[in-house]
């Protein structure tokens, strides 16, 4: 583990149970990332991507091995550790866009920003204004196109600043130039923000974007 080193999976494996068996999804994954760096995963439907990537955003337990992100270690970490480190440290960009019907693109931006109590309106501004979203500050998600509600998701994954941004599959709900469009703005901000990036993606295109891209086989890294 070098000093920069943002995120360690180590022998991580986890299996799922029901119907009397169980079944191993992933099996002694190991991988390091860096701050500022950014990985893809890809690998076939069913091979623990998204596994992979519940159990870094401490959405879901490992059985074994361990994950540390920013030197804080996730095996036994409390519930109320978890939901912190959820709002100060990681955010998380779905293929599904997850915004708030009921709230205006302004208000789904500065979201999580408010629940952790870090507002920073010039870089919410100028993250809204760099997203091409500041003439529809006012709308509501019914009212936007799929590319604009993942530039609001993504807008509201980085306006807290996290050290780490977390994507699955944000573009795989875009058309091809729309999607190109829109991952090219992330890798900017996540650039700029200094964040490192974990991404789970089918594409080959846009894993050829990333700095890395690790391959799981069957939950393991091949
Ligand atoms: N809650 C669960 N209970 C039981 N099995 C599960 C559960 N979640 C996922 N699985 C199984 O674990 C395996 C890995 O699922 P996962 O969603 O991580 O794959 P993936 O690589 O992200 O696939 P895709 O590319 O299709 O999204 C699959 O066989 C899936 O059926």
């Amino acid at each position: 583990m070098t000093d920069n080193t943002l995120l360690q999976i180590r022998n991580v494996s986890k299996c799922y149970s029901g119907l009397g068996e169980s079944r191993a999804v992933l099996r002694d994954v190991s991988l390091d990332l860096q701050a500022g760096k950014s990985i893809a995963l890809t690998g076939e439907s069913g091979s623990g991507k998204s596994t992979l990537l519940h159990l870094v955003g401490a959405l879901d337990y490992y059985d074994s091995g361990e994950i540390k992100i920013a030197g804080t270690n996730l095996t036994n970490l409390n519930d109320s550790a978890r939901s912190e480190l959820r709002r100060n440290t990681v955010s998380l960009v779905f293929q599904q866009f997850n915004l708030v019907p009921s709230l205006n693109v302004a208000q789904n931006i500065s979201l999580h920003a408010r629940l952790a109590n870090r507002v920073d309106q010039t870089w919410i501004t100028s993250l809204t204004s760099r997203l091409g979203l500041t003439e529809l500050s006012d709308r509501y998600p019914e009212q936007l196109s799929g590319g604009q509600q993942q530039r609001v998701a993504i807008g509201r994954a980085l306006a807290v600043r996290p050290k780490l941004l977390l994507a699955d599959e944000p573009t795989g709900n875009l058309d091809e130039v729309t999607s190109t469009a829109v991952m090219d703005l992330m890798l900017n901000l996540v650039h700029e923000s200094g964040a490192a990036l974990f991404l789970v993606t089918h594409s080959v295109q846009v894993a050829n974007q990333l700095d890395r891209r690790v391959h799981l086989s069957a939950g393991k890294i091949a």
